[in-house]
């Protein structure tokens, strides 16, 4: 099956910016999780209330259908080990993780306009991230270029 691209990290680190910059830069199909999000899982991050397996469950199941098509960049928290394992069972595509401190994740997320995701979930999205092993790790403290300069360099490595 073909190698896919997967952006993760917590809300706010930047997923949805790098994937789809990443995307254009190689013609790939870009994808954002968020997209494929139930109303009732959006409704209860934008009340501040953090999913459970449970509520990600069929959303990942979703996305890992979505990624048996080629040519796609998708951008997914995937905080837990046994999120990723759904998304990708056979360790088969390729995983970008963007890192970076509480301090700027929560700047970001005060800056950004109009997103459904409530600020006062970062806490728990940090809690609930399990950090990957083995895969191509990004300090996010650095200019969205210079962030995805880095990544395709690293994708260049890795095949
Ligand atoms: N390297 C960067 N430098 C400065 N600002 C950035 C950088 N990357 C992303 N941003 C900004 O930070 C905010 C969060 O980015 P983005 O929405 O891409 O994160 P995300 O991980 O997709 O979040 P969520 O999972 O909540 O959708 C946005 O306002 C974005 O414009
Ligand atoms: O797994 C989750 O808790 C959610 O997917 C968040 O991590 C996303 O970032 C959310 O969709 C906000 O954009």
């Amino acid at each position: 099956m073909q190698q896919n691209i997967i952006v993760m990290g917590v809300s706010g680190s930047g997923k949805s910016t790098i994937g789809s910059m990443i995307a254009r830069e190689l013609d790939l199909e870009f994808l954002d999780a968020d997209d494929f999000h139930p109303k009732s899982n959006k409704e209860k991050m934008a009340a501040g209330t953090p999913l459970t397996d449970e509520d990600r469950l069929p959303w990942l199941k979703t996305l890992q259908q979505q990624l048996e098509r080629p040519h796609i960049v998708l951008a997914c928290s995937a905080l837990k080990t046994s999120y990723r394992d759904v998304l990708d069972p056979d360790r088969n595509h390729l995983w970008v993780f963007l890192n970076g401190s509480r301090e700027v994740i929560a700047q970001r997320m005060s800056e950004r306009k109009g997103h459904f995701m409530s600020k006062s979930l970062l806490d728990s999205q940090i809690d609930t991230l399990e950090v990957p092993k083995g895969v191509i790790e990004v300090n996010i403290d650095q200019a969205p270029e210079d962030i995805v300069t880095q990544i395709l360099n690293d994708l260049q490595t890795q095949e």
